[in-house]
């Protein structure tokens, strides 16, 4: 049995690697509508390659600790963006590549109000949310061919509860 994971708060910096984090930190880039929004301005890296963007809907279940990750996939082809549409805290795990298979996998736990943007071919688990309604936009790509190519581990990793 592999060492539990212990998610650990979400940080753009920790994140770089994998994604974006989008948030309203720090100052916005515009102040736009007559002074009334504050506009924090093309914050992901988005790519469709030869795609085209979609926005979808997700309405997926609430996971609780401990968790098993007997899976992560990566998107070849585009980057994917998972935007809750509540002010939810969600979890959020990616691996980096090791020749062509995840390395060790992380987890992380996003604030309420974050969102992230992984980058194309980012090794994650699948949405993750933490807490009913489990709402989330997801903009990805729409486009031919396969982007999707999954891993399974041959002995799960455990993802455990935060600290408390
Ligand atoms: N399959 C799908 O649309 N979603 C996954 O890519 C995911 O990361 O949740
Ligand atoms: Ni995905």
């Amino acid at each position: 049995m592999t060492t539990p994971i212990v998610p650990e708060l979400m940080s753009a910096q920790a994140f770089a690697p994998f994604g974006d984090v989008l948030e309203v930190a720090g100052a916005p880039d515009k102040i736009i509508n007559q002074g009334l929004c504050r506009r924090y301005h093309d914050r992901a890296k988005l790519d469709f390659g030869d795609g085209r963007a979609g926005v979808s809907l997700f309405q997926a279940q609430r996971r609780e600790f401990p968790l098993m990750l007997d899976m992560v996939e990566r998107h070849p082809q585009g980057s994917q963006a998972f935007i809750p549409m509540t002010l939810v805290s969600f979890l959020v795990v990616v691996a980096p590549d090791a020749g062509g298979v995840p390395g060790q996998p992380l987890a992380f736990l996003t604030d309420p109000g974050q969102a992230i943007n992984l980058h194309k071919g980012t090794w994650h688990g699948v949405l993750t949310p933490l807490s009913e309604p489990g709402l989330f936009a997801v903009v990805d790509r729409i486009g031919m061919g396969a982007n999707l190519e999954e891993h399974w581990f041959d002995t799960p990793y455990v993802i455990a509860g935060p600290p408390d």
